[in-house]
Formats: C-alpha cells, structure tokens, sequence
C-alpha cells in the first residue's frame, strides 16, 4: 500500500515532523500560494497547517482522499470545521502547545504599551531623547481585566499577580474560576481595568465584540492588548478611539487581515504591533508540531485492536 501523502502548509520545526516522515509521504507547500496549494491537494490523506492557510470549503473540494486536517495550534477560525465534519473529515489541534508563550507574549505587549516602549524605541531611531512624554505607570495596584479564562487567560492571570495587578474576569463559559479573581460582566470590566486583554477565540458570536460602543466605556487611560484574534477587536473604532486620546494605547499580536498591509493603526505612536508572534517560540512550535504528528499519525495508521480472546 502506497504511504499516506501529508501536505504540511505551513512552517513547523523539522524535528517535529521527523516521525511523521519514516510511515509518510511528507510534501511542503506554501498554504498562501492556493495555487500550489490546490495542485498538492488532490493525492492528500492528511494536511498539517497553521494560521497562514485557509482551509475553507474551496480547499476541501480539491482533496477528494482527505481524512485530517491539523492545526499546529489553537485556533481553529482558518479552518471551516463545519464543512469538514459535513464530509467525515477529522479536524484536530494541539491546544497546550502554546499555552505559556502566549501568556509570555502578553505580559511583554501590556509592559510595553504602558511604558511606551515602540514611541521609545522609534523616538531614539529618530535622533530624539523624549523622557518626559513618555512616562508610563506602574502596574502594581492597577487593575488587568481579562476576557477568555481559559487556557491563555489563567496563565495571563497568574503572572500580572506576581505584578500586584487585582484581576477582574469576564467569561460566561468558564467552570470555576478561582479565588484570587473577581467574575465580572464585560462591560464593568471594561469600565474598571487599566489594562484589558482579550483570550477568547473568533467565532460567529465574539466577531467585533470590541467595537466603538465597548471601547468607550473603557477609561482614556487604558490599555487594550489582543493576542487572540483580529476579528474581535473593531479595528476602524480601535484607531478611532486612539487617535482621538479616548484610548490611552493598544497592544496588537493579531489583525483582521494577516498582515495587515498599510493599516493605519501601525502609523499610531501609541500602538505595539508585532506580526502574530504569540506562539512564535521554538518550544511552542516543537510541542505544536510533535501533538499533531502524533494525532494525525494515530488517524492515518491507526493500531490494529487485536480480537478479544475466548476465555
Ligand atoms: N496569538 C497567538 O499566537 C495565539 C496562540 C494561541 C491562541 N491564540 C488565540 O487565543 C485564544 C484563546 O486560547 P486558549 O488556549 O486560552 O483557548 P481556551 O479555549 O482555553 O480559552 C478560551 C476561553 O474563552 C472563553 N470565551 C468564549 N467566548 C467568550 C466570550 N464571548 N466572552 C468571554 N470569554 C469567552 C471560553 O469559555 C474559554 O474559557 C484562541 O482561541 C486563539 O484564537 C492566539
Ligand atoms: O500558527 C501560529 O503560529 C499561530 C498560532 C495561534 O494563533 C494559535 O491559535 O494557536
């Protein structure tokens, strides 16, 4: 029987996949490129991707032999899962994969926007020594609000203590949520923090949660970070709000549109921008790649369950 074909679309660690490639016929395409990608498409029994490909209804058409797709990663908005289970295809992730680099990722972007590390940093470039302007705040005593408490959020959330933040929470799903953190509707939350950060994932429901109604109940001196998905954030009210001083700073891992091109936002001296780069670590992309070779190996070539002896 000829080895299972597995497209990987994007890049993951070589020594992650090294399994995968002893029990498979392993092809590297370049998930934004679709005409590369729908060309591979035809022979695949698996394909491996992480948010640089769209897996939408248009790609699965192309993969008549497809049984996995895989996410090397959490978020599973580039994919359309519905299509997918429609057609018996499985769709897995590695959610703790990048649990911590996440949370890591977040503590540095709330650190820098409130000690205005990029208008720092370009000043300096420039030729400039502003101290004055930039003089930031503590966040000790200040108050971190959180929307997701899940995986990201609970780590965020033990960190900005050891910071001395006081932590509201707002998520309706989450089981329990601790002592140390005070349950909160969204919109009180967003009144009270000095700093919000968003760890929820994109769907239907929390697409444009964030919009200019949200963002002006926040006060003018808070801080939004979003490392979790473009989408949820209102990016027209975002700069809106920040441009007009009704918004102190923003914090961005994430766009609507990746990359995000010319957006205005980048122009801003009171935005931290970085390119997706949450689960950007050479742990969390190993953990990533080895969970989903793992799963799509146990899909592909499943043990055989020896018959039950007569006793
Ligand atoms: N920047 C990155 O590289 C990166 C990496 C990993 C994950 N992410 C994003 O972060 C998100 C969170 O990751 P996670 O591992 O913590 O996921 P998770 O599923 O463990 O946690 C998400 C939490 O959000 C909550 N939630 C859902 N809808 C909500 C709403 N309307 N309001 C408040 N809370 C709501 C859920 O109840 C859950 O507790 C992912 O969905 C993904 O989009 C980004
Ligand atoms: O592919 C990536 O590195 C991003 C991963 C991240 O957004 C996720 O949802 O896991």
């Amino acid at each position: 029987m000829p080895a299972p074909v597995v497209i990987v679309s994007d890049v993951l660690p070589g020594d992650s996949i090294a399994a995968l490639r002893s029990v498979c016929d392993v092809r590297h395409v370049d998930g934004r490129d679709r005409p590369a990608l729908f060309a591979a498409l035809p022979d695949a029994d698996a394909l491996i991707v992480r948010s640089g490909t769209r897996v939408d209804a248009e790609v699965l058409d192309r993969a008549p032999g497809l049984r996995v797709v895989a996410r090397a990663g959490v978020g599973l908005d580039n994919v359309d899962t519905d299509t997918a289970r429609a057609r018996g295809i499985t769709v897995l992730n590695a959610p703790d994969s990048n649990t911590v680099s996440v949370a890591e990722l977040t503590v540095a972007l709330i650190v820098s926007s409130v000690r205005h590390l990029t208008a720092g940093m370009r000043s300096l470039a420039n030729g400039e020594w502003r101290r004055a302007e930039l003089t930031g705040v503590e966040l000790a005593g200040r108050t971190l609000g959180i929307v997701g408490y899940g995986r990201v959020g609970r780590q965020v959330a033990r960190r900005l203590a050891a910071f001395d933040m006081h932590i509201l929470v707002h998520d309706p799903y989450a089981d329990t949520l601790g002592d140390d953190v005070h349950p909160t509707g969204l919109d009180e939350l967003l009144t009270a923090s000095d700093v919000v950060t968003l760890h929820l994932p994109k769907t239907p429901r929390t697409a444009g949660l964030i919009g200019a109604r949200e963002l002006s109940l926040m006060k003018p001196t808070a801080h939004l970070v979003n490392a979790a998905r473009g989408g949820i954030v209102d990016e027209t009210a975002l700069h809106r709000a920040l441009r007009d001083g009704r918004l102190a700073g923003a914090a961005l891992d994430v766009f609507a549109t990746e990359p995000p091109g010319t957006s205005p936002l980048l122009a801003l001296p009171n935005v931290v921008a970085v390119p997706h780069l949450g689960a950007s670590t050479h742990d969390a992309q190993l953990r990533a790649g080895q969970e989903v070779v793992r799963k799509v190996l146990a899909e592909l070539t499943p043990v055989a369950v020896p018959a039950p002896t007569a006793v």
